[in-house]
């Protein structure tokens, strides 16, 4: 089932961006587990559009609703459901063109597959706005990582060809999701945002590189072969709509260094075993090494776009000309940076409670 993700902490994720709501259930987490609602909501604005960035103007509330698995504050252990209506859908921008492929989305493929039934408005099942639910899910996912002392945080590295080429410390990684624009280094981050305006007076838009590390993780989670962590969290993050690449620590660049430059050398710290680098991301033959798990996601710029572009009348089966005139972001990644964390957080809760429970 493609809905569904996950072993131990499984998640099933429903709706289409103008159905009557979207939602999620998660099955799996511990009975008695406090869940902090603060921190969902502060997660659900993070991800939510924001116009200061050219993000799309569709205004969602964006406040998950769960009707069940949750009772005096603590999860239940039995299955947590929640949904979040849709309330400012505007069907009518995908009327005229319905039959019209936008470039980059899914729209031939959902009617190739569902034979003309999909549901084509604002993307539908295929949205975007589905990662709201995921992000719900994710937040609780994260809370359950903190009370064992993972935590996670990500930041832009680049948009276009704009890239912070800086290093950073897990803390000034974390001060970035306290910003409205999650690049840790303010300059690169004003030309980042200049980069999105002038995509999106162009009627286009641009893509781009976010950083995601996973602090605090012990030794032993993921297996090898099909249940390595690169593995699990690659088939996660390739869930999101938009996300067409990822490298683990120094990923393609290992492939330049020679084997003295890209082994991360064992070495003893307070009696302990550590490693003098971390170019492999934390991860040996798919298990985690206790060091953090680090990797970046690559996202493709946003499909729908004010520009003229080919494509073709499916209904008509001609050549046509298109241009998109709806509530669109003129970039994705501001608004996936806590997307990529919180997926990143259900599965290594999943790969967690695999070893750990039971
Ligand atoms: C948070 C988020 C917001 C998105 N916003 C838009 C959008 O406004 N317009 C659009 O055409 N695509 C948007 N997308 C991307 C499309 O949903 C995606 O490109 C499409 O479903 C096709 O999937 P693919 O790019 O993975 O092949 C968004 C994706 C995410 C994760
Ligand atoms: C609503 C959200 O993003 C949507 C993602 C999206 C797409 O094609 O992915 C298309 C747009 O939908 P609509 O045309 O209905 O406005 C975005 O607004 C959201 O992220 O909450």
């Amino acid at each position: 089932m493609s809905a569904t993700f996950g072993n131990r902490l499984k998640v099933t994720l429903f709706g289409e961006s103008h159905s009557a709501a979207i939602g999620i259930v998660i099955d799996g987490l511990p009975a008695g587990m406090e869940i902090n609602e603060e921190k969902i909501k502060q997660a659900m604005r993070r991800r939510a559009p924001n116009a200061s960035i050219a993000s799309t103007k569709r205004k969602e509330p964006d406040i998950p609703e769960i009707v069940s698995g949750y009772f005096k504050g603590k999860a239940t252990g039995t299955p947590l459901a929640a949904f979040i209506r849709n309330q400012d859908t505007r069907s009518r921008d995908y009327e005229k063109t319905a039959a019209l492929l936008r470039p980059g989305h899914a729209d031939y493929t959902g009617f190739m597959k569902y034979h003309g039934a999909n549901d084509y408005r604002g993307g539908g099942h295929f949205s975007g706005r589905l990662t709201a639910p995921l992000v719900f899910a994710g937040s609780i996912a994260r809370q359950l990582l903190e009370r064992e002392g993972v935590r996670i945080a990500a930041r832009i590295q680049s948009i276009a060809e704009i890239t912070d080429e800086g290093s950073y410390s897990f803390s000034q990684l974390e001060e970035a999701e306290i910003k409205e624009f999650a690049a840790v280094d303010s300059g690169a981050a004003e030309k980042m945002q200049e980069k999105i305006f002038e995509a999106h007076s162009n009627g286009d838009s641009v893509g781009g590189i976010i950083e995601c590390v996973v602090d605090g993780l012990p030794v032993g989670l993921g297996e090898p072969f099909f249940g390595s962590v690169e593995s699990r969290l690659a088939h996660m993050m390739f869930s999101v709509p938009a996300i067409k690449g990822i490298e683990f620590g120094k990923g393609f660049e290992l492939t330049t260094m020679q084997g003295s430059e890209a082994n991360d050398s064992p070495v003893l710290q307070d009696g302990k075993v550590s490693f003098e680098t971390n170019y492999n991301g934390g991860i040996g033959g798919g298990i985690t090494n206790g060091m953090p798990v680090v990797f970046r996601v690559a996202i493709r710029p946003t499909p729908s776009i004010a520009k003229e572009q080919k494509t073709v009348d499916i209904k008509a089966m001609k050549e046509a000309a298109l241009r998109i005139h709806g509530r669109h972001d003129s970039c994705i990644v501001p608004r996936a940076v806590e997307v990529v964390k919180c997926a990143a957080a259900l599965v290594m809760a999943d790969l967690w409670l695999e070893v750990y429970n039971g």
